[in-house]
């Protein structure tokens, strides 16, 4: 059923699509505990008061997976638009091919680099999908 937007809150995660020079992707998978768990999804986060998409992505990494990316080397490639049941999703998703550091899980999250054409096999967000569709264009 569609909602008037003043009842649900709109919410600004951003995302980054990481991608290795084979051509895979990393997939986290949302731990126990959290909405959506078991779901894979691309690194990303909370936009935070008084932070640019850049800034909240490039802390995320770092907190998530330890390495360090410039912003010159986030991309802008799409973003998902998605009425959840409590808020819209509003996630743009980036390309990143180039970091300083090596990917760690530093949350305990089970990580995977993933082949475009396999992603089918991990269960990923409802938002995500049309996301996928993309990056099988560009890959
Ligand atoms: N990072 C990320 N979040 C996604 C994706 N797809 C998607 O629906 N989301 C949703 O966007 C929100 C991401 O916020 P988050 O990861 O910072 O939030 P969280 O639930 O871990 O909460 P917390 O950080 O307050 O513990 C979640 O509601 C998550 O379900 C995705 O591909 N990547």
């Amino acid at each position: 059923m569609l909602r008037p937007m003043s009842e649900s809150k709109l919410l600004l995660v951003a995302a980054v699509a990481l991608i290795d020079p084979d051509g895979r992707v990393l997939l986290a998978e949302r731990p126990a505990g959290k909405q959506l768990a078991g779901m894979w999804e691309f690194p990303g986060g909370k936009v935070d008061a008084g932070e640019t998409l850049e800034q909240a992505l490039i802390r995320e990494l770092q907190e998530e997976l330890g390495i360090t990316v410039e912003k010159s080397c986030l991309a802008p490639f799409t973003f998902a638009s998605h009425a959840y049941e409590t808020f819209h999703l509003l996630m743009p998703l980036y390309v990143c091919r180039v970091w300083e550091g090596t990917v760690q899980p530093l949350e305990g999250q089970r990580l995977a680099w993933v082949k475009v054409g396999d992603m089918d096999s991990y269960p990923m967000p409802p938002a995500d999908k049309p996301l996928v569709a993309m990056l099988r264009d560009l890959l």
